[in-house]
């Protein structure tokens, strides 16, 4: 009686029922000195009965095959003591004969019904071992007071269990929750700089909500004007990256020596003209962005040592005899089609795919005329904001002008026309079809795609362009400066001081 106390107080301290079912079976072996003993469970459905092995084999029964002793037990709920000659009546059944093979060949078999058996838990005991042993023992109450502890403490564990794993999957919840709660807040502080609604927008604020909560390299694509650098300015803002700083640099419009120095930094003494240590912005990057605009047109010795970049996290500067490290998120952005780089071998195929882990695809303004009157607006609130004025917004037939053109400078074409026609109308007075119109002509004199492709010298292009709007407004001004100033929004000396620059008579 002593050591059936002893091994129920042992019972009674486990808290996993693996464990439990093993002591049970452990101590019990032990104490009786029986060949073997195992327990069969009930399957979660409760239709079926299995057992499995300690070599994980698996043995099943159906709860109404009575060709199995367990199904009788169960049914019956006593417990059944079977001698070795007639266990040889039970062998229709394949599993059961190769149970009965593998473990108690020649000996009693006991089979004891394990109280409030219900799914999923253990529900029959099987016990194999000397015949006058266990006919003592399927009577003896220790015996039965033993199983009872057993099947209790297995199910309070049961119940242990499923309070756990109910509050996990409730903290799981509220997990997901705080995380859909995050992405709609992340997405809602995009609509104040990344402007449009429309559901290709919507789709490319998904994407970067995604982007932004993993330390994934972004590829963001898309022709010029679309606001890529706007989207890459976006993704670190509400990245875990927005501690560090956002640093930028077009890779085609500076020449190849210089983007190394400026990206990789030098010692003093490098080149001549090295007179200090000069940190590069792979190196001001560190915990914040990288955004490398245009990358299609880095040289391909650069992109090998930016791979390299990308995969240590550390780099050395021009000069340099140390390895430094870096721990930033690359965004890079192109509008041309790098894959036909990578074919042409201009374009190294491992940095290609190192780059593209999230890319982003930011669609033509023509194709979400829907933000146009999101986008002029947020344009016009901007410009009346920066030079303190109160232009009114666009009448509904400079919307409409604006719907049927095709933007082939996108945003950025539409925010140029806004801007121009802001500061050619009165205060309080709305932005008429007459400015639009005027004014996309004037921007036409400046064809954007044509031009851009072209471009060698951003500065001769834009004192070009300037030449071009400030004489036109001359001219529709009769040569009056302080008019045209005016309708331009900038002072009468900027205006004077750019005649004079750009020889306009
Ligand atoms: N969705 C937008 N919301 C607000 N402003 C925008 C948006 N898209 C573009 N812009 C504005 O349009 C102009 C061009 O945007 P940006 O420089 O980001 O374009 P880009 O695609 O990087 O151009 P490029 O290919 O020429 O470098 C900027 O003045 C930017 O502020």
């Amino acid at each position: 009686m002593n050591s059936w106390l002893i091994s129920i107080t042992e019972l009674m301290k486990l808290r996993d029922a693996k464990t439990l079912s093993n002591t049970f079976i452990n101590s019990f072996t032990k104490t009786l000195d029986i060949t073997k003993c195992l327990t069969i469970e009930l399957s979660d459905s409760g239709r079926e009965l299995i057992y499995q092995s300690e070599n994980n084999d698996i043995f099943s029964w159906s709860v109404l095959d009575f060709d199995v002793p367990f199904s009788h037990v169960l049914q019956e709920g006593r417990h059944k003591l079977i001698p070795q000659s007639d266990l040889a009546y039970w062998q229709n059944n394949q599993d059961f004969k190769i149970l009965i093979s593998s473990l108690g060949n020649g000996e009693t078999c006991l089979i004891y019904p394990l109280p409030c058996a219900k799914e999923s838990s253990p529900s029959l005991i099987v016990i194999f071992g000397d015949a006058i042993k266990l006919g003592q023992v399927a009577v003896a109450p220790e015996f039965k007071l033993y199983i009872e502890a057993y099947a209790t403490q297995w199910e309070l564990l049961k119940d242990l269990k499923k309070v756990g794993l109910e509050k996990e999957s409730l903290s799981e919840t509220l997990t997901t929750e705080r995380q859909v709660n995050q992405r709609g807040k992340k997405l809602l502080s995009l609509s104040t700089s990344l402007i449009g609604n429309s559901s290709a927008m919507l789709d490319v604020k998904k994407k970067i909500v995604v982007a932004a909560e993993s330390p994934l390299s972004v590829m963001i694509h898309g022709e010029t004007g679309t606001g890529k650098e706007v989207a890459a300015k976006a993704i670190h803002q509400i990245s875990d990256y927005n501690k560090g700083q956002f640093v930028a640099i077009n890779c085609s419009a500076i020449p190849e020596n210089l983007l190394e120095s400026e990206l990789f930094g030098y010692e003093k003494g490098a080149f001549s003209g090295a007179n200090s240590y000069h940190a590069g912005l792979i190196e001001q990057a560190d915990g914040g962005s990288l955004f490398l605009d245009e990358i299609g047109d880095m040289p391909t010795h650069l992109q090998s040592k930016l791979l390299r970049v990308l995969e240590t996290k550390s780099f050395r500067p021009l000069g340099g005899k140390k390895e430094l490290t870096s721990n930033f998120r690359l965004i890079s952005a192109t509008h041309i089609n790098l894959k036909e780089k990578v074919k042409s071998k201009e374009f190294r195929p491992d940095l290609y795919y190192r780059l593209m882990q999230c890319p982003i695809l930011l669609p033509a303004l023509k194709d979400r005329k829907e933000d146009l009157e999101l986008l002029s607006e947020y344009f016009i609130d901007q410009y009346n904001e920066s030079y303190q004025r109160d232009v009114g917004f666009l009448t509904k037939q400079s919307l409409e002008y604006l719907k049927k053109m095709d933007f082939s400078g996108n945003v950025r074409e539409l925010k140029s026309m806004i801007e121009l026609s802001c500061s050619q109308v009165e205060d309080g007075q709305p932005i008429a079809l007459s400015y639009i119109s005027d004014n996309s002509n004037a921007l036409s004199l400046f064809d954007f795609n044509e031009s851009v492709n072209h471009i060698g010298n951003l500065t001769e292009i834009l004192d070009d362009f300037e030449f071009k709007v400030i004489q036109e407004r001359l001219n529709k001004h009769s040569g009056n400066k302080t008019k045209a100033a005016k309708s331009l929004g900038i002072p009468l000396r900027t205006l004077t001081y750019k005649c004079q620059k750009l020889e306009i008579s």
